[in-house]
């Protein structure tokens, strides 16, 4: 079995990935940032003149498309906790997450909203692994058990039970030292008229 990391279509490496990396790294400073207001200023004019020269590369929805490639850590975006998998039997996919400064919540852990997010993600990632066809997410139950930590990696299980028809009921839990943190139950379906392109 292919471990989906090492999928041709990965992008780790690649100038576009060191792009994404340095981004998240901005994302994080920018949340934690003791900067002062000019210099705040100063640097924002940076920001947007960076912006503005990637705008001018002709971003578009193609480009876009690669937001839903294979890499765990760069998909050429960055809202999205990174993940990675560290094992895949075909079935069960096991790994780490690292919440980041940047998907701060409260007190020193994770935003329940950015756990749903990689819950979605790590999900909608199991359910291309099990099948060409493209299931959408309809349903996801997360259950916030107890507080997921924020800089440090926790780690994943997620795993299909048998498909039913274009229904596909997938789970994840987050844990620490065998605790669930967090217990998400997913329906993906695949819809039954086919998205162009998704
Ligand atoms: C080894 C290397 C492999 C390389 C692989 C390469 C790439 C893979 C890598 C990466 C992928 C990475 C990451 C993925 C990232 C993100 C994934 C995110 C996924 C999403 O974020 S996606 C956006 C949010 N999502 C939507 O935008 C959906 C909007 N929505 C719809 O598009 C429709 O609503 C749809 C399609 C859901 C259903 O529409 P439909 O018309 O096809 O469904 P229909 O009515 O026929 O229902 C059929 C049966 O599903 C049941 N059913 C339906 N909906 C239900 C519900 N909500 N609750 C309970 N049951 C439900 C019915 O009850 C019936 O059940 P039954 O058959 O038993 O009666």
């Amino acid at each position: 079995m292919t471990h989906p990391g090492s999928s041709p279509l990965d992008e780790r490496g690649t100038p576009r990935a060191e792009l994404a990396q340095a981004t998240r790294a901005l994302q994080d400073e920018v949340r934690g940032t003791r900067i002062d207001g000019r210099r705040a200023r100063e640097l924002a004019g940076i920001v947007a003149e960076v912006a503005r020269e990637l705008r001018d590369s002709g971003a578009d929805d193609e480009v876009g498309r690669l937001h839903m490639g294979p890499g765990p850590v760069n998909r050429g975006q960055t809202l999205s906790p990174v993940y990675n998998v560290d094992t895949w039997d075909g079935r069960r996919m096991q790994g780490t997450v690292t919440f980041a400064r940047f998907h701060h919540g409260s007190v020193g852990t994770a935003h329940g909203g950015a756990i749903g997010l990689w819950a979605d993600d790590v999900l909608g990632r199991l359910s291309r692994e099990l099948s060409e066809g493209r299931a959408r997410t309809a349903c996801l139950h997360v259950q916030y058990r107890a507080s997921v930590p924020v800089g440090a990696p926790v780690w994943f299980t997620a795993w299909a039970d048998d498909a039913d028809g274009r229904k596909r009921e997938l789970h994840a839990t987050l844990e620490d030292d065998g605790t669930a943190l967090v217990t998400v139950d997913g329906l993906f379906v695949e819809p039954r008229i086919p998205l162009n392109g998704h």
